[in-house]
């Protein structure tokens, strides 16, 4: 008892699997694994390759929301509430390599943009072989919600809108585009192209509205953008 007792009582991660109690390090889950297909990898590279000269942070991805506290500090919610631990970030909920959300998020805040590089797996099915538009729309969600959060601090969608423009073929390559369109107090606007990154089409074309804590919008989105207001 004491054994599973101690890791929780010192905030330690239990093994996720369940096959032992010692603390795990989070792993970052925005890396190549053996399910990225050749495009996906060469996608990859190419926007890691041209990150840092162009101004774009990869941001590492990992299971579980409060693993991400010492990135995004202002995660709403209590870290405490999820009682024995057991929780999953939801696009990192499906474990096997490939068979959920693949996907690498890159990120500009001074030019309030994010890009995120995603592969949807066949547990995404909605019609056979191709992705559910609520697997979509969790994309688009998470897409847009990082970059509020990046940008603005303590922020909660409010509302997204979606439209789904052509189907997207499960295993297939897609480049997410999301932008910072406009501030007006609390509420940030955002919006978001869903691309086949080698082609001409466009997946789905999303906006979103981020409301910010009383108090908290205004001081870290004004220092970080005051370009896009
Ligand atoms: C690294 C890890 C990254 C993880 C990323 C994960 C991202 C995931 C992001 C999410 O999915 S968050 C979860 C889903 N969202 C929520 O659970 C939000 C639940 N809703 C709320 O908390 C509140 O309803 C909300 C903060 C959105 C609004 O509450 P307020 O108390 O601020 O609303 P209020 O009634 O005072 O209205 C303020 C203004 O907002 C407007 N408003 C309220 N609800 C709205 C709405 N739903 N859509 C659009 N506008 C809305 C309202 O009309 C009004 O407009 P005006 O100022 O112009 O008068």
């Amino acid at each position: 008892m004491l054994r599973r007792a101690l890791p929780r009582a010192l905030g330690a991660v239990p093994c996720p699997r369940r096959r032992c109690h010692r603390p795990c390090p989070p792993r970052d889950l925005a890396v190549p694994n053996a399910a990225w297909s050749d495009r996906m990898r060469r996608h990859y590279g190419h926007l890691l390759s041209t990150a840092t000269r162009e101004g774009w942070t990869r941001l590492p991805s990992f299971r579980r929301a409060r693993e991400h506290r010492h990135q995004v500090p202002w995660l709403a919610g209590d870290s405490d509430s999820d009682g024995a631990g057991d929780t999953r970030l939801f696009p990192r909920a499906i474990e096997g390599d490939g068979d959920g959300f693949e996907f690498a998020m890159f990120l500009n805040v001074p030019k309030g943009r994010l890009r995120c590089l995603c592969q949807p797996g066949p547990f995404l099915e909605g019609h056979p072989g191709l992705a559910h538009g609520g697997a979509i729309a969790t994309l688009v969600d998470t897409s847009l919600g990082t970059l509020a959060l990046a940008v603005a601090g303590r922020v909660v969608t409010a509302n997204l809108s979606i439209d789904y423009l052509a189907p997207v073929p499960l295993r297939s390559v897609l480049l997410l585009e999301a932008s910072l369109q406009r501030r007006q107090g609390r509420k940030l606007f955002l919006g978001c192209d869903l691309r086949d990154p080698d082609g001409d089409t466009l997946h789905a074309r999303a906006t979103g509205e981020g409301h910010g804590d009383r108090g908290t919008l205004g001081t870290r989105g004004h220092a970080a953008h005051q370009g896009h207001r």
